[in-house]
């Protein structure tokens, strides 16, 4: 009989209740400004769109349950300690269907959906606990007094990380049974006899405990929302011929495009957007005109080599749209073979593609059908 996979059901409770003394003077580190938003809302936003994570349930202090408003999830009051905190939250999911959760802290604010993914596939592969770490690189002492007094061996020592996940049942007994005060859920569920699995962590993933971390977080954070817009415009003339290649699609048409390579107007100014949002200047300076190498080339040339340029620079294409300028061919027919190889090209879902037209009421070269003119605009998004 075939067996079919029990359904995996994936909650995150995201523990923000505790008060960041060591982070000094002024509102709790989660409700604190980080690059642009609140501590709480990056790690939030981090889970809610994350594909496999199916609810949420926040844990706030008792005092700041009205600076939640807007949170997503269920929001639920935390206890005097982070593992009380944790246990309130379990609770609330107690005659829920979750089979799996993960707990993870509001102050981990760099979490990446990678970090998340592996520990959810972990559980997925039949572990009954799984959480992130990284092996310590650091030499180890031990000191007294500012002065070294014995080293210790790093061998097999992981700086500990958030989300820890476990399968639900067993982390919720495992907290029942607890008499607290434990440093983590991992040291909770090994209490109870669960082993944990070691997954990759990752270094933006740091915990903010000191005033200092927000900095360093803030570096990271700024750097990974680098977003890059370029735009790109072009214009091929007619000359004689029987079709023309508009984005990478060979159209029939009563007249050809004129130009060195295969003249395809729209993928020039796509490529040029993208060219332009890495500020690398245009396909002129990549593939100049006075070379023969390029005559009659295919466009796809021009825009692979873009695309490899953003992808080497350290980023990726989000979405481009481009708006061809002409009265005739009708572009609305072939649209949609433009989009799925224009995105074929770059790499992209047809769903951040865009083609599309307009005609210059008759007005203008294009107007007079002397030529074709494309508009694209491209954003950028670093890795
Ligand atoms: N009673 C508590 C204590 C801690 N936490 C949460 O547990 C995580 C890790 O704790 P920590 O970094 O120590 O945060 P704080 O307790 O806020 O910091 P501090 O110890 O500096 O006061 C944080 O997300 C914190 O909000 C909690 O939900 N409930
Ligand atoms: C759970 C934890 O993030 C694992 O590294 C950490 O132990 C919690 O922070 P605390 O400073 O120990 O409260």
């Amino acid at each position: 009989m075939p067996m079919t996979k029990p359904l995996q059901k994936t909650a995150v409770v995201i523990v923000a209740a505790g008060r960041g003394t060591r982070a000094g003077p002024g509102a709790p580190k989660q409700w604190r400004q980080l690059a642009g938003k609140r501590v709480i809302d990056w790690t939030v936003t981090a889970f809610e769109t994350h594909p496999e994570i199916d609810e949420i349930i926040l844990v706030l202090h008792p005092d700041d349950m009205h600076l939640g408003n807007g949170l997503p999830g269920k929001h639920v009051s935390g206890g005097t300690t982070r593992d009380s905190s944790v246990k309130n939250g379990l609770e609330a999911l107690a005659n829920s269907d979750t089979t799996h959760v993960l707990i993870h802290d509001v102050a981990r604010a760099g979490i990446d959906a990678l970090t998340i993914s592996n520990v959810v596939s972990a559980l997925a592969n039949g572990a009954k606990g799984a959480a992130p770490a990284l092996p310590v690189t650091d030499a180890l002492w031990q000191g007294e007094d500012g002065a070294v007094t014995g080293t210790r061996s790093r061998e097999k020592l992981f700086r500990a990380q958030t989300p820890q996940g476990f399968d639900f049942k067993a982390i919720l007994a495992a907290h029942r049974a607890h008499s607290g005060g434990a440093a983590d859920d991992v040291e909770v569920a090994r209490a109870a006899g669960l082993d944990v699995t070691i997954t990759e962590g990752s270094e933006s993933n740091l915990k903010i405990t000191t005033a200092e971390d927000f900095a360093r977080l803030e570096t990271h954070l700024r750097g990974t929302m680098d977003v890059r817009l370029g735009n790109g415009f072009d214009v091929h003339a007619f000359e004689n011929g029987d079709h023309v290649v508009l984005c990478g699609v060979r159209i029939p048409h009563d007249k050809a495009l004129k130009g060195h390579s295969d003249a395809d107007v729209g993928m020039h100014a796509v490529t040029d957007a993208i060219y332009g949002a890495l500020a690398q200047g245009d396909i002129g300076r990549h593939f100049p005109p006075s070379e023969m190498a390029w005559k009659d080339a295919d466009s796809a040339i021009f825009l692979e080599h873009a695309v490899k340029l953003a992808d080497k620079m350290g980023f990726k294409i989000s979405n481009i749209d481009c708006t061809l300028i002409c009265e005739q061919p009708k572009i609305g027919p072939h649209a949609p073979a433009m989009m799925a190889r224009m995105g074929e090209i770059m790499g992209l879902e047809e769903n951040r593609v865009s083609i599309k037209a307009t005609t210059s009421e008759k007005l203008g070269f294009t107007g007079r059908e002397e030529g074709i003119a494309a508009i694209a605009t491209a954003t950028l998004v670093s890795k």
